[in-house]
């Protein structure tokens, strides 16, 4: 059940074994794959990717549709990213859920609060859990709709379609983002994202910062499951079965390596130290959908 590897993977006392868990480089349980779809890089510098040719792209024996690209990102690609994330994606006109407990006044921003070294930054730190871009998720009814529509980054939606083009989903188009933040402490609970319009589009998933175990099941609750090591650059792509399996993230574990650290040529700009000291503390995952069908360009059209 996935519910008991849920508990299992969450439990502090005592902690999970975590030997089972897929790391992807390490793993028997997954098989390599090559790109279908040969784009060049020239075009693309400017979102941090590295080589496309230099990828490791797999896919899992036991989970159908799953597909996992081990961190195709430059160190400074991952430093750009975790920067957006923490200072332009929380603000307006995105959607947080911190908006509706009137945390921040309306000339303030959770960055700017955020990074001063005093009291209110600490306790408003951990409450940012998500900030929602494109149509705006609706958590409640699951539901997304017309009157919540904003705008989804260029570079975010282009990086994106690099993703699903990489694997042969040539028409993804990026109309959706949530952003989730974890602090060391934080899960997310067991769930199936299944309020896209189109559920044979790809879904997206980047991770930055601290390192999760990200666990998948099948596509019913009493489905066994698999926990896997998501690290910092990671993406996984949810595809065909895959795309409608239960899943959610029971722990968050220290990072082994900083892997948007590890480069000399650092670019210490006022920015990325304020970032970086966040990110010591926080792993972020970029979720991103399509939610209309190909030819669709709104949710009243069929
Ligand atoms: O944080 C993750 O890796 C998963 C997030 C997720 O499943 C979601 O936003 O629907
Ligand atoms: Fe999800």
């Amino acid at each position: 059940m996935f519910k008991d590897y849920f508990k299992y993977y969450k439990s502090r006392n005592p902690p999970p074994n975590l030997e089972n868990v897929i790391d992807v480089d390490k793993s028997t349980k997954v098989k390599q794959i090559f790109a279908t779809c040969a784009l060049t890089n020239s075009k693309f510098s400017h979102l941090g990717l590295t080589e496309i040719n230099s990828w490791r792209i797999y896919e899992f024996n036991d989970i159908t549709g799953l597909i996992f690209i081990k961190n195709p990102f430059m160190c400074a690609g991952q430093r750009y990213w975790i920067t957006k994330c923490l200072k332009d994606y929380p603000r307006k006109p995105n959607k947080l859920n911190i908006d509706a407990h009137s945390l921040l006044e309306d000339n303030e921003t959770w960055w700017d609060t955020c990074t001063k070294n005093d009291e209110r930054a600490s306790s408003l730190i951990p409450r940012l859990r998500w900030a929602t871009m494109g149509y705006h998720h609706n958590w409640d009814t699951k539901n997304y709709s017309e009157d919540l529509r904003g705008e989804i980054p260029e570079d975010l939606a282009e990086v994106s379609k690099i993703f699903a083009q990489v694997l042969g989903f040539r028409d993804f188009n990026a109309e959706a983002a949530i952003i989730n933040y974890y602090r060391m402490n934080s899960t997310l609970a067991g769930h199936v994202d299944h309020s896209e319009v189109d559920i044979q589009a790809p879904l997206i998933s980047i991770s930055f910062g601290q390192t999760a175990v990200f666990l998948i099941g099948g596509p019913r609750p009493e489905d066994p499951a698999h926990a896997v090591f998501l690290r910092s650059g990671d993406v996984v792509v949810m595809t065909g079965q895959s795309r409608l399996n239960y899943h959610g993230v029971p722990k968050i574990l220290p990072t082994d390596s900083s892997t948007w650290d590890l480069d000399n040529n650092f670019f210490d700009s006022d920015d990325w130290s304020k970032a970086r000291s966040l990110i010591n503390q926080t792993r972020i995952n970029i979720n991103v959908r399509q939610v209309l069908k190909p030819g669709q360009s709104n949710l009243y059209q069929s």
